[in-house]
C-alpha cells in the first residue's frame, strides 16, 4: 500500500477550485485554505506552505497592492496562475518575477499545476530550512549573545569567553579587524558578576590624541576653554561595570602612562580637578596591532601591555571558519533582507563557491557589507557571485598537484602561525619541520611579509 502524503498546508487565493483541482489537491496531502485579499497577512504562519494566486480572478486583479503584501510572506512559496496576456502587464510581470518561485499560464491541466505547486513548496520549505540552520547556530548552546558559530575554532572561544567572565582579571582581545572583538567583549561582560552594570566602550584609535585624556578621565569646569561644565570620563562612567578599551594598540604614550596610573590606583582625577575618585571597572581591551613589534618598537610601554593582558583571548579569522562562513552569509541575507525591493531566494551556488574561495581580510564585517550590497544590487531572486563582488573567486580553476600542493601548505603554515601568533620556532615544531626549513618555505612563498596574517611579527 502506497504511504499516504504528508500533510501540506495550501494558501488560495482566486475564485472557486475546480473540482478537478480540489480532488487533486486532496489525494496529494494539500490542505487548501482560502484568503481573501481584503486584509494583511499580519503575524502569519511562520510554517513553510504553498501558495497559488490566480491573477485572472476579478478580485486578485482588483486588489494587487494587498496581493503584494501576501506575496511577500516569506514562508509562502508561491506559484502565479495566469492568462498568457496577462504576462504582458507590467505589474503582474512585476509581481510574478519578484515574489513567486514560478507560474503557470492557464488553461492547465491540474497535474501540471500540482507539479509546480510542488516545486514552490520544497524550495520554501528549504529557505525556512536555511534560516532555521542559522537560527539554530545561534540559540545553540554553544552560541553567545548575538554571536553566530558552530566551528571548532569558534566553539573554543565561546568556552574561553565563559571561562574569562567568571573572572575579574583584565582579558586582552587579539584579532583581525572585524573579527568580532567588540561582540566578545560585551559576552564577556554579559556573562559576569558586573552584568547590570554599565558597559562603557571606547576607541582609542579613533580620538583624536589631545581629546583622549579628557574622553577616558573626564574635566571639570573650567578646566580650559571651553569647559562650561564638569564632564564625566569614560572610565568613571563604567564605575561598577566593564570598560572596553578597543583598539588599544593605537593609544598615545601619554595616555598609556594615565591608564596605567589608573590601573595601578584605581583612582581617577577629572582633567583640571584636584582630587581623585575611586572607580571600580574591569578592563577589557582589544586590537588587530601585533602588540609584540609595538613593543619593541617603543610605540607600546610593556609594562601597561602585562596588566592589561592577564588572561589573552584569540578571535579566529573569518576564513578559519569553515561552514561557518556560509552561515553567517546566510544569516545577514535572512537579517537585512527587508532592504530588498524583492524577495530573495538565497545564494546561487556559483556564491556558495565564492564565498568559501575568497580570503575574506575584512572578516564578518566584510561579509555584512558585501551581503547588504548584493541584497540591494542583485537583480535575480539568488544573489550570486558577482552580486557579492566576488564573480574571480567563482570558478574552480582547475589545479596540477603541485599547485594544489602548494595552496594546501600555504594554508597550513597560514594556520600555525596564527595559532602560535607569529612565532616561526612554535609553527614549525606543531607542523614537524625545522625552523630553517619553514623559514625557507616562507621565503619560497613569498609569505614572510605579505601573507603572514597582519599582526603576526615573525620572530
Ligand atoms: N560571530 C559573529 N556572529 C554574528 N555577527 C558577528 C560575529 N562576529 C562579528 N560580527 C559582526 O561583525 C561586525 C564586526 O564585529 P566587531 O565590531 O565586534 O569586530 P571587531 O573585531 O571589534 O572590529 P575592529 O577591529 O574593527 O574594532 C559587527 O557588526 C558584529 O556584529
Amino acid at each position: 500500500m502506497a504511504a499516504s502524503p504528508l500533510p501540506r498546508h495550501l494558501f488560495y487565493v482566486g475564485d472557486p477550485l475546480t473540482l478537478e483541482l480540489r480532488s487533486l489537491l486532496d489525494t496529494r496531502g494539500w490542505t487548501v485554505k482560502s484568503l481573501e485579499l481584503d486584509r494583511e497577512p499580519g503575524n502569519f504562519s511562520s510554517k513553510p506552505s504553498g501558495g497559488l494566486l490566480d491573477f485572472s480572478a476579478r478580485n486578485v486583479l482588483a486588489n494587487l497592492r494587498l496581493a503584494e503584501t501576501w506575496l511577500s510572506v516569506k514562508t509562502v512559496g508561491w506559484l502565479a496562475l495566469l492568462s498568457p496576456a496577462q504576462l504582458e502587464d507590467s505589474t503582474i510581470r512585476r509581481l510574478v518575477r519578484d515574489f513567486c518561485f514560478d507560474y503557470v499560464t492557464l488553461p492547465a491541466s491540474g497535474e501540471r499545476i500540482l507539479n509546480a505547486l510542488g516545486h514552490a513548496y520544497g524550495i520554501a520549505a528549504l529557505h525556512d530550512a536555511g534560516s532555521r540552520d542559522a537560527v539554530d547556530a545561534k540559540n545553540d548552546s554553544n552560541a553567545e549573545g548575538d554571536m553566530i558559530g558552530s566551528c571548532d575554532a569558534m566553539l573554543a572561544l565561546f568556552r574561553a569567553i565563559r571561562k574569562v567572565a567568571m573572572t575579574d582579571a583584565p582579558v586582552f582581545i587579539s584579532g583581525e579587524s572585524g573579527t568580532g572583538k567588540e561582540l566578545t567583549a560585551v559576552a564577556i561582560h554579559a556573562r559576569s558578576v558586573r552584568r547590570n552594570e554599565p558597559f562603557v566602550a571606547i576607541n582609542c584609535g579613533a580620538i583624536p590624541a589631545h581629546l583622549l585624556q579628557s574622553e577616558l578621565f573626564g574635566y571639570e569646569r573650567g578646566a580650559f576653554t571651553g569647559a562650561n561644565q564638569r564632564k564625566i570620563g569614560r572610565v568613571e562612567a563604567a564605575n561598577g561595570g566593564t570598560l572596553f578599551l578597543d583598539e588599544i594598540g593605537d593609544l598615545p604614550l601619554e595616555s598609556q602612562a594615565s591608564l596605567l596610573r589608573f590601573l595601578q590606583e584605581r583612582k581617577i582625577e577629572r582633567l583640571g580637578g584636584h582630587e581623585s575618585t575611586p572607580v571600580d571597572v574591569r578592563i577589557v581591551s582589544a586590537t588587530h596591532v601585533d602588540m609584540q613589534t609595538a613593543m619593541v618598537e617603543g610605540r607600546f610601554r610593556s609594562d601597561l601591555y602585562h596588566r592589561l593582558c592577564v588572561l589573552q583571548i584569540e578571535e579566529p579569522p573569518l576564513r578559519a571558519r569553515g561552514k561557518d562562513i556560509e552561515l553567517l552569509a546566510r544569516h545577514m541575507l535572512d537579517r537585512f533582507e527587508k532592504d530588498a525591493s524583492r524577495r530573495l531566494r538565497g545564494f546561487a551556488p556559483d556564491a556558495i563557491a565564492a564565498i568559501h574561495n575568497y580570503g575574506w581580510p575584512g572578516n564578518v564585517r566584510e561579509l555584512i557589507n558585501r551581503v547588504r550590497r548584493a541584497i540591494v544590487m542583485a537583480e535575480g531572486r539568488l544573489i550570486g557571485a558577482n552580486d557579492l563582488e566576488l564573480g574571480e573567486f567563482a570558478e574552480c580553476v582547475p589545479m596540477s598537484l603541485a599547485q594544489a600542493r602548494e595552496v594546501g601548505e600555504r594554508q597550513a603554515i597560514e594556520m600555525a602561525l596564527l595559532r602560535n601568533r607569529g612565532r616561526v620556532g612554535d609553527a614549525a615544531r606543531e607542523l614537524g619541520v625545522s625552523r630553517v626549513t619553514l623559514y625557507r618555505i616562507l621565503s619560497a612563498y613569498n609569505m614572510r611579509d605579505a601573507e603572514t596574517p597582519s599582526g603576526l611579527g615573525l620572530d
